[in-house]
């Protein structure tokens, strides 16, 4: 790589869940970068510059304490940050549409644009302008358009792909260690050329091996397909879930059996209540828009099944609830432990919590909730808005959000485990049955516990695609069962 090649100073538009983090661990392996993470939203930078970051990630205060203020800057100035920049990253939100055209599929492209205008508008100088954000296929020609449409003098633009794959949770180590690092590009002389520059910064820490190059199309129609692929195997594992509840089988075991399989493998095997994240239901529904926009109605449908069996399975689990405390809830306290949509992140988008909590609202029942990392302004701000509730005061009078396990159990008649969070599985049970009303329910949509040692204490545990209770899988046998 020759020497003009290299990059002295990266800006990011968009300082969110991967805004942030991606900046943050190219700081710490770049010392020679200077990374400047812009965002419109005062607050959000305002939160990265304290000791109160604006999202949870094991291990990212660390780096962004090593890194803030030496070669790492979070600022609203976006104008200086875009000018002094050779790079650009596009890390902006691209959420589903929720009005007109392909409302409620397609996604929102709104900020992206506004952010290429800015640059547009704002650059002087030649850019690398990278699109992070997960976008439809196709989209970095609508960035190229009102780039090149926008052009200066002296001024050229080239346009990357580089899609995230990190996952929330463990985005530190994703990014310290990522699978692979994907760049498409033109293919022209300039294209290669931004390519390798883009290239040349992940090698500051990443093997060359795991840094593939494609065309811009491959590249943003790769990150849709795989969200697709892991989605599709949990909807996947949910479906036979339902089937082991009905027929004795363990989900746990057939996981197990299936994905030894080489050809198959482990990973994305965990039947759960469903999966939840600001990305699967969004990139699947996305991808959806687009087959039916290309008129391939048949792969539109293919692809729109594992959103509606994610569906079934959180509805599903809700219903289990309601069947198994004597058909109802109406004025039942109702534990729910964990609301993010996964362990060790305080996020709550699309969480399946969201869905259980609205039907169990729906059926009159008083929840008590407890999460170790979501704020109670969050969890009220979901729960009382239009796509859960009517009538937000009625929310705010039947939910109460507990700052510790044990206050939210008392006088319970039942715990709903949402999200798999590793302090569950250590708490008293013993501690926690006395304080319950009886029977003690304890429904377990994460298979975490341990289920066996609960039913000794005295608890019902129903789980998802194991069948517990003896005298309902004896009543199952030749016949098509329900749940208990
Ligand atoms: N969250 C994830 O784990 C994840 C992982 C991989 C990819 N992605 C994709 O990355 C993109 C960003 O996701 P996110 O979760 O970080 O979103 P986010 O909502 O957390 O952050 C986006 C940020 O962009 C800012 N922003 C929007 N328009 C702006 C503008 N014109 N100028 C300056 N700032 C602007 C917003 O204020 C917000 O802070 C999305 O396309 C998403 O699909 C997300
Ligand atoms: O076997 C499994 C694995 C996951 N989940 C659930 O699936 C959801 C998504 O989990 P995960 O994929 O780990 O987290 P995300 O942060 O949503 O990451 C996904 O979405 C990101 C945004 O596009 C991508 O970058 C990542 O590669 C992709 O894993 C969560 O509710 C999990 O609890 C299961 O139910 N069973």
């Amino acid at each position: 790589m020759s020497e003009e090649l290299k990059i002295t100073k990266i800006c990011c538009i968009g300082a969110g869940y991967v805004g942030g983090p991606t900046c943050s661990v190219m700081a710490y392996k770049c010392p020679n970068i200077r990374m400047t993470v812009v965002d419109k939203s005062a607050e959000r930078i305002e939160a990265w510059n304290s000791d109160k970051l604006p999202i949870y990630e094991p291990g990212l205060f660390e780096i962004v304490k090593e890194r803030r203020n030496k070669n790492l800057f979070f600022s609203t100035d976006i104008p200086t940050a875009i000018r002094e920049a050779e790079l650009i990253f596009i890390s902006v939100n691209t959420p589903t549409k929720n009005f007109g055209n392909g409302r409620g599929r397609a996604a929102d492209l709104k900020y992206v644009e506004d952010a290429a205008r800015m640059i547009a508008e704002t650059a002087q100088s030649s850019k690398i302008v990278v699109e992070k954000s997960t976008v439809p296929v196709r989209a970095a020609e609508s960035i190229m358009h009102i780039l090149r449409a926008n052009q200066k003098a002296d001024v050229r633009y080239d346009i990357l792909s580089n899609p995230e794959f990190l996952a929330e949770g463990t985005a530190v180590a994703d990014l310290i260690n990522p699978d692979r690092v994907l760049i498409g590009g033109e293919q022209t002389d300039d294209g290669l050329r931004a390519i390798e520059t883009l290239s040349w910064v992940y090698e500051r820490w990443i093997p060359k091996e795991r840094i593939l190059s494609t065309n811009t199309w491959s590249s943003e129609l790769s990150k849709l397909a795989a969200n697709a692929f892991l989605a599709q195997r949990i909807s996947s594992i949910n479906s036979l879930s339902a089937v082991c509840e009905a027929t004795g089988a363990d989900v746990s075991e057939v996981a197990k059996a299936v994905g030894l399989d080489s050809r198959i493998g482990s990973k994305f095997l965990q039947a759960s209540v469903g999966f939840g994240g600001s990305c699967f239901q969004k990139d699947i529904l996305n991808l959806v828009y687009i087959c039916e926009g290309l008129n391939l109605p048949e792969v539109a449908a293919y692809w729109q099944q594992v959103i509606d069996m994610n569906e079934y399975q959180k509805t599903r689990f809700s219903q289990k609830i309601i069947e198994c405390l004597f058909n109802t809830v109406s004025d039942k306290r109702i534990a729910i432990f964990g609301f993010a949509f996964k362990k060790n992140t305080g996020d709550t988008r699309e969480t399946p919590a969201i869905t259980v909590c609205k039907i169990l609202l729906e059926e009159g029942a008083k929840l008590e909730i407890y999460d170790p990392k979501v704020e109670a302004e969050q969890i009220f701000s979901d729960l009382t808005s239009a796509s859960v509730t009517e009538n937000p005061e009625f929310v705010r009078q039947a939910v109460k959000v507990q700052s510790d396990p044990y206050t939210a159990v008392e006088r319970a008649h039942a715990i709903v485990v949402c999200t798999e969070w590793d302090e569950f599985q250590s708490l008293d049970y013993n501690k926690i049955y006395g304080s319950m009303m009886k029977p003690a329910y304890i429904f377990d949509g994460r298979k975490i516990l341990d289920h066996d040692a609960l039913q000794k204490i005295g608890f019902h545990v129903q789980t998802i695609g194991k069948k517990l209770n003896r005298a309902g899988l004896l009543r199952s046998w030749g016949q098509i069962p329900q749940f208990n």
